[in-house]
């Protein structure tokens, strides 16, 4: 018999900015997963995403909330709105006119909060949407949204190798609904997401990575949130959750639905403020 130790995992306290769905609708369609003839419960949404910011609250971490503006009705979706790491933040640039103005409300909350070095980028990136990180890379997805330019612009602005994946799929237009980062170096993903390049890509640099499946992600569970141990994911991804739980992690479940009508769920919704890593300045 094979025996193997499942490793402990430890929880470090995170801060997260969230932006709840006040004005949340699906009236446009620009990922295969929105359908504007299906009617949505915006009261149902709000208490869905009241459900995720209480559970992240109750595991001691910290939850910003930035104020959601009428007419942005993807703008619960958090994440798309910047790159903060080190204290730094990268600004988003949106693909779609429908979801422009986000960006400059991301800008505006950080500089209000007195975030100092706080960058307009100029090629199109959608914040963590596209953009992970990890202890030693910076993971950018391209295909749908993001431009590859954007992928030089995030490792000149971090001083951060960057690693560029290429996303396949449309229903993983995203890099967040295809690999979530766990802890340090270790991340879980769909390979059917990347082409076969990236693919090898993800093998050379994450040997040990969790390996999710098409029927994983088409449940939202690669659009997760990590704290070191807990892994926050939609409820249906069961496989998934048992899969993360056989590797030392404690998945929690939680319902998105309505808000997985205009493809997003639990990453999607929470934007990490990463404040401190290694200081290594970037303009020394
Ligand atoms: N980080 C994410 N994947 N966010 C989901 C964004 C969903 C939004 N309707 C869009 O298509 O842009």
């Amino acid at each position: 018999m094979r025996t193997h130790a499942v490793p402990e995992r430890t929880a470090t306290p995170r801060r997260y900015l969230m932006c709840p769905p006040t004005y949340f609708e699906v009236t446009y369609s620009i990922n295969p997963w929105m359908d504007p003839t299906k009617p949505v419960d915006r009261e149902l949404a709000l208490a869905q995403w009241e459900d995720l910011r209480d559970r992240y609250l109750s595991l001691g971490h910290t939850v910003e909330v930035l104020d959601p503006v009428p007419g942005l009705p993807d703008m619960v979706f958090a994440a798309n709105g910047a790159t903060v790491v080190d204290g730094r933040v990268l600004g988003a640039r949106f693909a779609n006119p429908q979801r422009r103005d986000e960006a400059t409300a991301h800008l505006e909350w950080f500089r209000a909060q007195g975030y100092r070095d706080v960058h307009e980028p100029e090629h199109v990136n959608e914040g963590e949407g596209d953009f992970a990180v990890t202890s030693s890379w910076l993971l950018a997805g391209k295909g749908f949204r993001s431009s590859p330019f954007a992928h030089a612009e995030l490792q000149e602005f971090f001083g951060r190798p960057v690693i560029s994946l290429e996303l396949v799929d449309p229903r993983y237009y995203h890099l967040d609904t295809a690999l979530a980062v766990l802890d340090g170096d270790e991340v879980v993903y769909n390979p059917s997401a990347f082409s076969a390049g990236s693919r090898a890509v993800l093998r050379r640099l994450f040997p040990n990575a969790v390996l999710a499946t098409d029927e994983d992600a088409t449940a939202f569970g690669l659009n997760a949130v990590c704290d070191g141990r807990h892994v926050l994911l939609p409820q249906g991804a069961q496989a998934l959750a048992a899969r993360l739980r056989a590797h030392g992690y404690e998945p929690i479940g939680v319902d998105t639905s309505e808000l997985i009508k205009a493809g997003g769920s639990v990453k999607c919704c929470t934007q990490e403020l990463r404040e401190r890593g290694e200081e290594i300045a970037v303009a020394a």
